[in-house]
């Protein structure tokens, strides 16, 4: 699913007429229609549609949708916001047939028979917002979100909500709540990141009516942002093969564990050995080796390690190394990973206490370090990890996330599974995909632990790097999701390994039901 930005959304808009002859009104007519028919085919009984015209193509859209609408014979009528005689050319050409059709134009809100509405469709703004809201559009929404409280009006917003910043998913106070939001083209950046998320309600893309991947393919900032989603996953899947055995279905390393941090490694082995690596071995350091042989499950194989020429040893034959989870932040842990990661180029899933060894890397000396891999790593810091790894706060990064996990990918060439709220992959080339699964009751320790081991064992099994860190990070928080459906609360980290089998079973041949 493609997702756009703001800046893209505005570059189609110039680039239809100026490039392709299209003028913007041929694509504002065949939006509005859009709109239409979506509202008669959710519309039942004998109340009316209300529009909310802010004076711009965005409250243009609406009117072109209520003259549709009048066409059908669904009631209609217009709340216009602002001065009609200072809005956009289009916005007022649709006024003027509006108002010849004679449909009802309300220019206070008090004067709207509230009781009679059975739907409001917000054409307010949309991705022309400058900053935050403006008062008089605050003062608006309050109303008219009270009033549809009132009398269980049901909401709906043109392309994105009012409020919400079409890139980031940051909303101004008093944002417009939709049950609905019906977009063009693609779905926008904001609605697919929080808390833009929660006011898009659910989302209805429809066509925008020209072709506009080959308009943004001369588009100099262009860096394209997807939707993770079972779709996508359905394509980069593969069955396993007949034949393949052991040998062929890869090995994984988890390096990792500490003094009371054993259990992070070997849900990282045990989550490889679900999601169908050959072979897994577990490697803790020398003193940990008892505690994790006492406690692992029987498919995995232990080992243990001193040294970095013991890491160096133990990496020979292997198809992946995940390297961090519970290994402690002690110095020589720190200065161990550094020097491996110096002299070792296989493909490698670097988490948690990795990262406490790369520190800064952004302004540190550890800057530089990965960028010359033959396979980019793959990282999957949280927000805390990733925090630190950059050396801006997570406030700052949470208000420019998207952009902030493309920065890092592209700078440090590596795959950076950012594991946020939705978690991001960016890809090396500054592609983003945005995770569509998942649910909060994934918010419990050691469901990374389990996320690296899958990543992993994709690795293991022959996919890129990309592909694995995309198939990892979407599998998890869709298996979790199925989890989530049943129990919210109390379902864990293993609960999620032992049911991704069964899940990738079930995307391989539906027919299975698992
Ligand atoms: N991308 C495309 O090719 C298409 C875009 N269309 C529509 O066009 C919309 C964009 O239209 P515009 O560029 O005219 O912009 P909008 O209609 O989204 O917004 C512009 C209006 O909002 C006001 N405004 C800006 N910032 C404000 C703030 N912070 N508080 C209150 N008011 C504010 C401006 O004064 C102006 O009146 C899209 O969202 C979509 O609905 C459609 O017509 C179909 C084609
Ligand atoms: N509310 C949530 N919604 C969706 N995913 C979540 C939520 N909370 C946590 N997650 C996911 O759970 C995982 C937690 O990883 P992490 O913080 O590294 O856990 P741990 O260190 O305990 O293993 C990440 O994949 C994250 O995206
Ligand atoms: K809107």
């Amino acid at each position: 699913m493609r997702i756009l930005t703001k800046e893209e959304s505005q570059y189609i808009d110039r680039m239809a007429p100026e490039k392709y002859g299209i003028p913007l009104g041929y694509l504002m007519e065949n939006a509005g229609s859009d709109v239409a028919q979506v509202l008669a085919n959710h519309y039942k009984g004998a109340k009316s549609i209300l529009f909310l015209s802010g004076n711009g193509n965005n409250g243009a859209d609406g009117l072109v949708a209520a003259r549709h609408l009048m066409e059908l014979e669904i009631p209609v009528c217009i709340y216009l916001f602002g001065e009609s005689q200072k809005g956009s050319q289009l916005f007022k050409e649709q006024l003027h047939m509006v108002k010849q059709l004679g449909i009802a134009i309300y220019t206070s809100l008090d004067d709207i028979p509230w009781h009679t509405i059975w739907a409001v469709v917000e054409g307010l703004i949309g991705t022309g917002m400058k900053g935050e809201l403006r008062f008089q559009m605050k003062e608006v929404i309050e109303i008219v979100q009270s009033q549809c409280e009132l009398y269980s009006i049901s909401k709906w917003s043109i392309d994105i909500p009012a409020g919400v910043n079409a890139n980031t998913g940051e909303v101004s106070h008093s944002s417009f709540k939709a049950d609905y939001t019906i977009t063009f083209g693609a779905t926008k950046q904001g609605v697919c990141l929080y808390p833009g998320k929660e006011y898009a309600g659910h989302v209805i893309v429809k066509p925008l009516g020209i072709p506009f991947e080959k308009v943004l393919q001369n588009y100099q900032a262009y860096h394209n942002t997807w939707g993770l989603d079972i779709r996508l996953i359905e394509t980069l899947l593969r069955p396993r093969s007949a034949i393949a055995h052991k040998g062929r279905n890869g090995h994984t390393l988890v390096i990792g564990g500490s003094n009371g941090m054993i259990g992070a490694p070997l849900m990282a082995g045990e989550a490889s050995v679900h999601s169908g690596a050959g072979k897994t071995t577990v490697a803790v350091p020398d003193d940990c080796l008892r505690t994790l042989q006492n406690k692992v499950m029987p498919e995995v194989m232990t080992a243990s390690f001193r040294s970095v020429s013991d890491i160096m040893d133990l990496v020979k034959d292997k198809s992946v190394l995940a390297l961090g989870p519970g290994l402690g932040r002690r110095e020589e842990t720190a200065q161990i990973v550094l020097e491996f990661l110096a002299t070792y180029d296989g493909p490698i899933v670097l988490d948690a206490d990795a990262f406490y060894a790369l520190g800064d890397m952004a302004n540190g000396e550890t800057n530089g370090v990965l960028q010359s891999r033959s396979h980019p790593a793959i990282m999957t810091p949280h927000l805390g990890e990733f925090s630190r790894l950059t050396g801006r706060s997570i406030l700052d990064i949470q208000k420019n996330y998207v952009q902030s996990a493309r920065d890092f990918a592209i700078a440090q060439h590596v795959v950076l599974v950012l594991k946020g709220i939705p978690s991001l992959v960016a890809l090396p080339n500054g592609t983003i995909y945005i995770n569509m699964a998942g649910n909060s009751g994934m918010g419990t320790g050691g469901m990374g632990d389990v996320l690296t081991g899958m990543i992993s064992a994709f690795v293991a099994q022959g996919y890129e790097v990309n592909e694995a860190a995309l198939i990892g990070t979407f599998l998890h928080s869709y298996t979790a999701d199925r989890l989530g459906t049943k129990k919210l609360w109390g379902y864990t980290p293993s609960d999620v390994s032992v049911r991704i089998g069964s899940v990738i079973s079930e995307l391989l041949s539906p027919s299975l039901n698992v």
